[in-house]
């Protein structure tokens, strides 16, 4: 299994690598690319940890070497938010970035399994399916917005709040990656109940969580260990998937639900080509039925948006 990530050298890419790095399965490749010149040192940096996986390093004229072969590609390369930005204010950068990626996936490995961490990812997923379909290798199962950062939040702050194992705790979150789109299920939680105040303050903690990150880092970046560790998580369940074992995780694909939007997290069962199953997200709560159909609009636009950067 060859996994590459493009953005290596960023905040997000280097707890990302270092975590493959330790955890992908023994006889895997791991190729970093980056425009940094710094991404062959961090290569080098990981090659000395002593584990079966085998890493590479691709400056910025090198895309091809990263991606030729490539089984799984994660991209966070981009720009990240400073306090008083919205995650649609990265569009006017990150828009390019992606689609120019995307081509290099499509021209090089145009069968791999890609995973959207780059943000606006309600939109910036959009412009990779419609860059893929403008070179004609669209595959809806393959490509993926990494939103488990949005679900492990959710599950550290559930069992902060009731003082339970976090280990033990679950909780679907739907829709899009930003603000109001960005949809809790709390009343499918088991084990433990809310009252109102609580659901309606923890959801828009959630929904706010990537905020409370850029302010605290005070012009710094964003998230970049705990989305190391979400996108850690997210490509090994979907490498353990390729490889035959049964693992369903919350993602942003392409549904085709014309009473949702086109692309929408959902409970997906991954396998040996990507998506096997996208799952229904169940019954939803008077709060949370009424919270989906206030954000639909706005998850719309933002997928309109990216098909609009793309086919003009
Ligand atoms: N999906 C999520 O839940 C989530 C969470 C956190 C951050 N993000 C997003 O991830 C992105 C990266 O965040 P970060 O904190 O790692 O930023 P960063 O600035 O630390 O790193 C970004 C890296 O991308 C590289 N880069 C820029 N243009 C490139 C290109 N054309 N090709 C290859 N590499 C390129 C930069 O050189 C840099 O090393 C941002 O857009 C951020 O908003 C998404
Ligand atoms: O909030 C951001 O800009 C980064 C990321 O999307 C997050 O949720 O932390």
């Amino acid at each position: 299994m060859k996994v590459a990530v493009l953005g290596a050298a960023g905040g997000i890419g280097q707890a990302l690598s270092l975590l493959l790095k330790t955890q992908l399965p023994a006889g895997s490749e791991l190729a970093l690319y980056d425009v940094a010149p710094v991404v062959p040192g961090v290569a080098v940096d990981l090659s000395h940890i002593p584990t079966a996986v085998k890493v590479t390093g691709h400056g910025k004229d090198d895309l091809a070497g990263a991606l030729t072969g490539t089984d799984v590609v994660l991209i966070p390369a981009g720009v990240p938010r400073k306090p008083g930005m919205d995650r649609s204010d990265l569009f006017n950068i990150n828009a390019g970035i992606v689609k120019n990626l995307i081509e290099g996936v499509a021209d090089n490995c145009p069968d791999a399994c890609v995973g959207i961490i780059t943000n606006p990812v309600n939109t910036t997923v959009a412009i990779a399916a419609e860059t893929l379909k403008a070179k004609g290798v669209y595959n809806k199962n393959k490509l993926f917005g990494v939103t488990t950062l949005d679900v492990i939040r959710a599950e550290t702050f559930v069992a902060e709040l009731k003082g339970v194992d976090v280990a033990s705790v679950h909780v679907p979150v739907i829709g899009g990656h930003s603000g109001t789109t960005i949809l809790p299920l709390l009343s499918q939680v088991e084990g433990v109940e809310f009252s109102d105040d609580e659901v309606s303050s923890l959801t828009t903690r959630i929904q706010n969580a990537g905020t409370e990150v850029v302010e605290a880092k005070a012009g710094g970046g964003s998230a970049t260990l705990s989305m190391g560790q979400a996108a850690a998580r997210f490509c090994l369940s979907l490498v353990a998937a390729m490889q035959g074992e049964n693992v369903v995780e919350y993602t942003y694909v392409q549904t085709d639900d014309s009473d949702d939007a086109a692309f929408f997290a959902h409970p997906v069962r991954l396998g040996a080509n990507g998506v096997e199953e996208i799952l229904p997200y169940g019954e939803l709560s008077a709060f949370e039925e009424k919270a989906k159909n206030d954000m639909l609009e706005g998850l719309r636009g933002d997928i309109k948006l990216g098909v609009d950067f793309v086919t003009g």
